[in-house]
């Protein structure tokens, strides 16, 4: 059994928590609201987690040198523009070695870095065993409910791989590994953007032709992406890709395709903020691959539609007749370089 502290207790760092809790490790869930450390040591977390009843043996805390000394392995599950902080909030209190194991699903606007290198950034390499990448398609509502899932691992190291795997691998809880940690972060972060825009084109009315030609030219254009940035392309047909593509485009629970349907609907930005009061990270990765896609010269017009939408105030009804108006051309054209 392994020491771990799980950094966020919102929806994710919460259902992952009731995993480890259940697998039998020594976990501590580590918040920084002292009144929902509280709340977990009671057993729920209403604001996350609705009517769910967590593990007895889920503690919380809101000490970060208790959560820093009490593990051995790192599990970091708050949103993408909290990762430094919270790296170097753990990394000032750190006095061995630890495995890191990341959660997020989102890129960093300007600096354009994926959330490992952030950590590596933030935490020195002698204080590291490995990064882990945890991703695939998962919501947080249907774990706690012990509904089968599927994810996957991913390091270039495949015994820290292991690990992570082994940590969390339960009869509800299936964990794969991968190597290709590029492929996995990219996949994972920008299917935020594609089910934005689903939400948008559902919000409009426009159905399920709509929804499948998003999906399957967002696959596209994420992958043209990610392989220019030396990901492996069939990692995009994995549960990082496509599978997580299809749960974020077509599940109630998502936030990402909730907030896309608030849009569609008439709303604006700060509006559908205001009312979805959790993280809603497709916003801030739309920036991040508008800046990417510029930068490696990739053509990605479902991102620059929705860039569009987010940042330059133009309508979704608009946004969605540009891009149907685009040039014509060959569908495998740009495919074909992944080859
Ligand atoms: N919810 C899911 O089903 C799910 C599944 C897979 C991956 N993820 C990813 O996990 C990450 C976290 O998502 P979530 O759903 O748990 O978000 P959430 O909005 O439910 O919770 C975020 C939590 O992080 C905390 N937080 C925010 N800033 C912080 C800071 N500076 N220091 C400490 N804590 C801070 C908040 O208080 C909150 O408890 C996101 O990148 C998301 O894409 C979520
Ligand atoms: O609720 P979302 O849109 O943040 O999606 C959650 C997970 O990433 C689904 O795998």
């Amino acid at each position: 059994m392994e020491k771990v502290t799980v950094f966020g207790a919102g929806s994710w760092g919460t259902a992952l928590s009731y995993v480890l809790a259940q697998n039998g490790h020594d976990l501590l869930l580590w918040t920084h609201r002292q009144e929902q450390a509280d709340e977990i040591n009671g057993h729920t977390n209403e604001r996350y987690l609705k009517d769910v009843r967590l593990p007895e043996s889920l503690k919380a805390t809101a000490n970060l040198d208790e959560a820093v000394a009490h593990a051995d392995i790192f599990v970091l599950a708050v949103p993408t523009k909290a990762i430094r902080e919270v790296s170097r909030d753990i990394r000032k209190r750190m006095t061995k070695k630890g495995l890191f194991v990341h959660v997020s699903k989102g890129i960093e606007p300007d600096s354009l870095k994926r959330i490992s290198e952030m950590i590596r950034e933030e935490i020195p390499a002698e204080l590291i065993d490995d990064v882990v990448i945890l991703s695939g398609p998962s919501h947080a509502e249907e774990v706690v409910q012990e509904h089968p899932t599927t994810v996957t691992a991913a390091c270039e190291n495949t015994q820290a791989a292991n690990r992570v795997q082994d940590l969390f691998m339960n009869s509800y809880f299936r964990v794969y590994t991968n190597t290709d940690v590029i492929g996995v972060e990219i996949g994972g972060a920008l299917k935020n953007i594609i089910a934005l825009a689903v939400g948008i084109t559902d919000g409009l009315g426009y159905g399920d032709n709509a929804k499948a030609a998003i999906m399957t030219r967002g696959l596209a254009e994420i992958a043209r992406l990610g392989v220019k940035m030396g990901a492996t392309p069939l990692t995009f047909s994995g549960l990082s890709g496509v599978g997580d593509l299809i749960v974020t485009c077509t599940s109630v629970h998502s936030r990402n395709w909730r907030a896309g349907n608030m849009l569609g609907k008439g709303k604006n930005v700060d509006e559908v903020l205001d009312e979805m009061g959790m993280v809603v990270e497709g916003i801030r990765t739309t920036k991040a691959a508008h800046q990417l896609a510029a930068e490696y010269k990739v053509p990605m017009p479902i991102t620059e539609a929705l860039y569009a939408v987010l940042f330059e105030g133009v309508k979704p009804e608009n946004a969605v007749e540009a891009l149907m108006g685009r040039m014509k051309k060959n569908e495998m054209e740009d495919l074909i370089d992944l080859l």
